[in-house]
């Protein structure tokens, strides 16, 4: 399970993206992120007494009442956008920390906390793309112009565990063009759990 943070970045995925002097939100951007994730975590692995439901379920709302005059428009927003922090500031893709990243491989540990249960003890289908999407795409836009995901095969071999450290690998099979394609590995110790294999498509300018 997630701990509540007091730390700082421990790695820095995204090369030169990671730059910025004075990043949006501060110091504190990576513990407010990691808090919300152990909010996630104690929530989705909890049975609540009902009066406390009631009280956290007020208490929720009046945090979202406190941000909400602080919305803005999708370039000025910092969740995903803090490529100096793990995770990039945001909080539905499990912080992948990279050991190695260049713009041909990739090789990076993460945990699904509770949040992402789906049943068995095992994570959830959907979050398994999540991972590879997020993996792949840091590779595929490391030090190349934006690419977006065009698509994106996803074989489950073995179930994936929650609550534990997995690692994926990650690698460029070919680039021709604008099209980047990838290899991935997702893995619990020596079980390969899930593999994947994508296409990402450099964006042309203007192309949103
Ligand atoms: C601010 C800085 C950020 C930096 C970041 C750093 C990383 C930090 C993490 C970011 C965060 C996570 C982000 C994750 C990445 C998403 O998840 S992106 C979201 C999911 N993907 C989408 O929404 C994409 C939607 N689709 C599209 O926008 C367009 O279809 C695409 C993919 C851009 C391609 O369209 P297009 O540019 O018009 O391409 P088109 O000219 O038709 O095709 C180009 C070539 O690709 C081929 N192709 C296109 N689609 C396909 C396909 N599905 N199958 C096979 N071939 C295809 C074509 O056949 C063509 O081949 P050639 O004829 O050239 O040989």
């Amino acid at each position: 399970m997630s701990e509540v943070s007091t730390g700082h970045a421990d790695s820095r995925p995204y090369g030169r993206l990671a730059d910025t002097p004075e990043p949006a939100g501060g110091a504190d951007y990576e513990r407010l992120a990691a808090n919300l994730r152990h909010l996630l975590d104690a929530v989705g692995g909890a049975r609540l007494p009902n009066p406390l439901v009631s009280r956290v379920a007020d208490q929720l709302a009046e945090l979202g009442a406190q941000l909400a005059p602080f919305a803005v428009a999708e370039s000025e927003r910092v969740a995903g956008r803090r490529f100096d922090l793990p995770g990039r500031g945001q909080t539905m893709v499990p912080v992948l920390h990279w050991d190695e990243a260049d713009a041909h491989h990739g090789r990076c540990r993460l945990t699904f906390g509770r949040h992402y249960l789906g049943g068995g003890g095992a994570a959830h289908g959907g979050a398994v793309p999540l991972v590879f999407d997020e993996a792949l795409s840091a590779v595929a836009n490391r030090d190349r112009p934006m690419a977006r995901t065009a698509y994106l095969h996803v074989d489950y071999r073995a179930i994936v565990p929650i609550d534990t450290e997995l690692w994926v690998d990650v690698e460029v099979d070919r680039v021709e063009g604008r099209k980047c394609y990838l290899r991935g590995g997702l893995h619990h110790g020596d079980v390969l759990c899930a593999q994947a294999e994508a296409l990402f498509v450099e964006l042309r300018p203007g192309q949103p």
